[in-house]
């Protein structure tokens, strides 16, 4: 009787993200299909962002590369948070440079009209592009994910990036049936878009609530957390796990946890192991090294690397990333010695110790002092 191949339901980082033991510690990086890429600038010339997120070749395309350069352990669907916005009709463009730009600001009950529910007619090219990948991926897991609630009425009531979310947060504070009218709106949007690219063949989803930071945890709370957890109950039902991420969430972190996550994506201003108190132990953690450190020496590169690793020593489930999307800037060759470095140090199980930090005695069994549950 042959066995089947293992494919990505064995993978590392789905055993991460069901806090199962694994090979080595596995590692992706938010924003790794992209801008840092030489090979992904020349197949982008002259495509404008949203068209090229509509061409399913490009999409496999540029999903692929990361992979094959850096050997990270899942692929990102190349797409956008605001794709979905844009199929079911809403004015909008992603400009280079300042990033998605909506022509008329969403302010009024009038407004709601121009959102209509996504169907998976809306976005064939999604569809298509995904079942191509996970035929091109085999055993390497592929990634989904959509724009969470808050962070797209962002974008689509500020009518485009924005500092402060004053136009946002005036809103939600204002005008809170229309706020939660609209959140809900956009939570159906988001599970949709979610739910089309599980169906297709997606392994994981990703929320990005990238600008969640911008709220008190009270607001966080009331405002908008019921919204994000509609869409990752929705998308339990599909059975993938659900990564939750924002920036600037330190304050957030177990709220994130507690609307329906299975991995809590923490950014580089709090340590995992902090993160670990503040979430609590029935999920995992991705993250955490700052996007910044592939600009400094190697040396450098290498000792905030093992200090993301110590910190996340014990955790039930790690999965290394980034602390946020790569920089555009960022040498993709330290890219890709992070990732083998991980690999290195983790290999046979991310309880090995980390050598070459300062003298900070072990204990019996590996375990240290002053890191709850760590092995
Ligand atoms: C807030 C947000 C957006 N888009 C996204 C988020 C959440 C993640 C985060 O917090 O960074 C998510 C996103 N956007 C893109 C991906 C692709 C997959 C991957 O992570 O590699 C993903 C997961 C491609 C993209 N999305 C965008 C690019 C750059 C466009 C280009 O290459 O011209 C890419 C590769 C454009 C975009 N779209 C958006 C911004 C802020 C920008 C950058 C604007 C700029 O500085 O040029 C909105």
């Amino acid at each position: 009787m042959s066995s089947p191949r293992p494919g990505p339901q064995d993978s590392d980082l789905l055993r991460a993200c069901r806090r199962e033991p694994v090979r080595r510690t596995p590692v992706w990086f938010m924003r790794q299909a992209g801008r840092s890429l030489p090979e992904y600038r020349r197949v982008r010339e002259g495509v404008g962002m949203l068209e090229s997120c509509m061409r399913p070749d490009l999409v496999t395309e540029i999903t692929l590369q990361p992979v094959r350069r850096h050997g990270v352990d899942a692929a990102i669907f190349f797409s956008d948070i605001v794709v979905p916005l844009k199929a079911v009709g809403v004015d909008l463009d992603i400009r280079p440079g300042v990033g998605p730009v909506v022509e008329r600001p969403f302010r009024t009950w009038e407004d709601l009209d121009r959102l209509p529910a996504l169907e998976p007619d809306h976005v064939p090219y999604v569809t298509e592009a995904v079942r191509s990948l996970v035929g091109e991926l085999g055993a390497t897991p592929l990634i989904g994910f959509a724009g969470a609630p808050f962070t797209l009425a962002s974008y689509l009531v500020e009518g485009g990036p924005s500092r402060n979310h004053e136009a946002t947060k005036a809103m939600m504070w204002g005008a809170p049936d229309l706020w939660h009218a609209l959140l809900e709106r956009l939570a159906g949007i988001s599970a949709a878009f979610l739910r089309v690219q599980v169906e297709a063949g997606a392994s994981a989803v990703q929320l990005f609530d990238s600008w969640a930071g911008a709220l008190g945890a009270a607001d966080y709370a009331r405002s908008v957390a019921p919204h994000s957890a509609r869409v990752l109950a929705e998308v339990g039902g599909l059975g993938v796990p659900r990564i939750h991420f924002g920036v600037g969430t330190g304050e957030l972190l177990r709220l994130m946890g507690e609307a329906g996550a299975d991995v809590v994506g923490v950014d580089f201003r709090v340590p995992l192991d902090e993160a670990a108190r503040r979430v609590g132990p029935d999920r995992a953690l991705q993250g955490n090294l700052d996007p910044a450190v592939v600009f400094a020496p190697w040396e450098a590169v290498e000792a905030q690397v093992r200090a993301v690793l110590d910190a996340a020593r014990g955790l039930p489930g790690h999965v290394f990333n980034l602390g946020h999307g790569v920089l555009p800037t960022s040498d993709p060759d330290v890219l890709t010695r992070v990732v083998e470095l991980v690999h290195e140090l983790t290999e046979g199980g991310p309880a090995v110790p980390v050598t070459g930090r300062t003298a900070e005695p072990a204990l019996p069994g590996g375990a240290r002092p002053g890191v709850p549950g760590s092995r």
